[in-house]
């Protein structure tokens, strides 16, 4: 988003349109002799995290070897003939969703780099908000950068260090990115994993064996058997080596704050974040909202699938019947992440359908996990009028998001967010319900198990719904003009 250079200027210094997309998934492991085969399997639980496309890169001792595909990962690391070619007992896997870049294979992750300590391969989820200034500088000095990913100023800055260990480089080099991240990192001799200073973006350590695995979710870690071990902290640098494991931490100590969005969309289900199914977090967030904003109604329908986990807890709060009203097509994906507002409209409708038996003469809450745009909440409340409803009301199971993101998910600028533009009032309106409430900032952090936000020591990244942002945002400060990204137009 950084690179959402629709904020920063006229069209020809663009190298990235506004999509809106979401988030990526990080895989890695070490000390196996199916590396990447376990690594393609943990990548396919991570497929919610982005579908644009995917990579492995394996180490066998002498060589890396490196796969990146656009697509999803089922269509391009199922045949063995692949998995064979990526020989080795380390290797790193990507889902990408594109935050910074174009979806052209040159950004695809991960990406590799020869440096003078040997091979380097990393892959990046989240978004670094300086990248764009860090690569003018970069450029101006002669780097020849291979892609438009904001990923790739790390590898400059690692390979421009003076240090001779290479994790002393890589230190350095994250001492210079401001934003979020969660890294993985392939050497010729070690793994690495970190996560940003206030631990922005997930992730996790797994054990296997002898083999340790770092992962985005522990729905990565359920998949190829892996034992939970620990969550990375804010700040840490993990190293893993023929040796064992080592941490670092280079960075001052401070709280964490984790995205509250992981929570209320992003992350699977039975993933755990803090020793909780974010499936029991959704439902509490349910509850809360049923206590916040109830409703006199005969039926709850979820709209499926974030939405499912509040509504069942919506129901059981309110002690009224829970009803699948609509029925979802499981072969349209996540419609939120759609690159033009056209087609994302189409796959709402390609996705959802109203199942009339259960609505017809009904009142009815709809609830849904969140509003964006509104373009999901306004098809299915016009859907379930066609299919009889008598009332139709909205219950959102999060507050009103009137900021956008800039650490990985790639929520739209301001002027294509609901909230950002109209009231409530306003929103009920558009959305033609009968009435309409959304989870309030505090509902939220309750759910997830505090009394409230601490308003002077948030305990997570919310800007989304506060406009607080818990790193500088030196790229979107509008002083960085960027002269020219890419001349080189590729298709995906
Ligand atoms: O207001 P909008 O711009 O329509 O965006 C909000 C919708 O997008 C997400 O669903 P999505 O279809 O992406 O994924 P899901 O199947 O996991 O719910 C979210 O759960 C909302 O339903
Ligand atoms: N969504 C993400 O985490 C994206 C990672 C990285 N910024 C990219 O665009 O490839
Ligand atoms: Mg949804």
């Amino acid at each position: 988003m950084l690179c959402d250079a629709k904020r920063q200027g006229p069209v020809n210094l663009r190298y990235d349109d506004d999509r809106l997309r979401e988030e990526c998934g990080v895989f890695g492991v070490f000390g196996h002799p199916d590396a990447a085969a376990l690594t393609a399997l943990g990548l396919h639980a991570l497929q919610h995290r982005g579908q644009e496309a995917c990579g492995i890169v394996a180490y066998d001792g002498k060589q890396f070897h490196s796969e990146r595909r656009m697509g999803l990962v089922g269509d391009n690391f199922s045949r063995a003939s692949v998995i064979e070619r990526l020989k080795g007992h380390a290797a790193i896997g990507h889902n990408r969703y594109s935050t910074c870049g174009d979806a052209v294979l040159r950004n695809v992750q991960p990406l590799f780099a020869d440096i003078d300590t040997g091979g380097f391969a990393v892959a990046h989820n989240g978004n670094l908000t300086n990248a764009l200034t860090l690569r003018q500088e970069l450029i101006s000095t002669g780097a020849i950068c291979q892609s438009t990913s904001d990923t790739e100023v790390v590898l400059h800055l690692l390979s421009r260090s003076k240090k001779r260990r290479i994790v002393e480089r890589f230190v350095e080099a994250i001492r210079e990115v401001e934003g979020a991240y969660a890294f993985v990192g392939l050497t010729n001799d070690m793994l690495i994993g970190a996560r940003d200073p206030v631990g922005i973006r997930p992730l996790v350590l797994g054990r296997l064996g002898q083999a340790y695995v770092l992962a985005s979710e522990t729905c990565a870690l359920d998949m190829v058997g892996a034992e939970f071990v620990r969550e990375i902290d804010n700040g840490e640098v993990v190293v893993i080596t023929e040796d064992g494991i080592e941490s670092h931490r280079p960075f001052p100590m401070r709280p964490s704050r984790p995205c509250i969005f992981e929570y209320i969309y992003f992350a699977r289900p039975d993933s755990v974040i803090g020793g909780r199914t974010v499936y029991d977090i959704r439902k509490q967030m349910g509850v809360q909202l049923a206590h916040e904003a109830p409703a006199e109604v005969d039926v709850i329908v979820p709209i499926p699938d974030s939405g499912v986990p509040a509504a069942i807890g919506f129901a059981q709060e309110s002690g009224v019947p829970f009803e699948l009203g609509i029925i979802r097509n499981h072969y349209v994906g996540r419609t939120f992440i759609e690159p033009e507002q056209r087609i994302r409209a189409l796959g709402v409708k390609l996705k959802h359908s109203a199942n009339a038996s259960v609505i017809r003469g009904k009142r009815i809450v709809l609830v849904d996990d969140s509003v964006v745009r509104g373009t999901t909440s306004k098809k299915i409340v016009q859907l379930m009028y066609e299919a009889g409803a008598r009332e139709v009301h909205m219950r959102i199971a999060s507050p009103p998001i009137t900021h956008p993101d800039y650490y990985g998910i790639d929520t739209p600028d301001k002027v294509d967010l609901l909230a950002a533009n109209k009231d409530l009032e306003g929103m009920r309106q558009f959305l033609g319900a009968d009435s309409l409430a959304f989870l309030s900032v505090d509902g939220i952090y309750r759910a997830v198990g505090f009394d409230a936000r601490d308003a002077r020591a948030p305990q997570f990244t919310d800007h989304c719904f506060t406009g607080e942002y818990p790193t500088p945002l030196t790229d979107q400060s509008g002083q960085t003009v960027p002269r020219q990204l890419s001349l080189l137009a590729e298709v995906g």
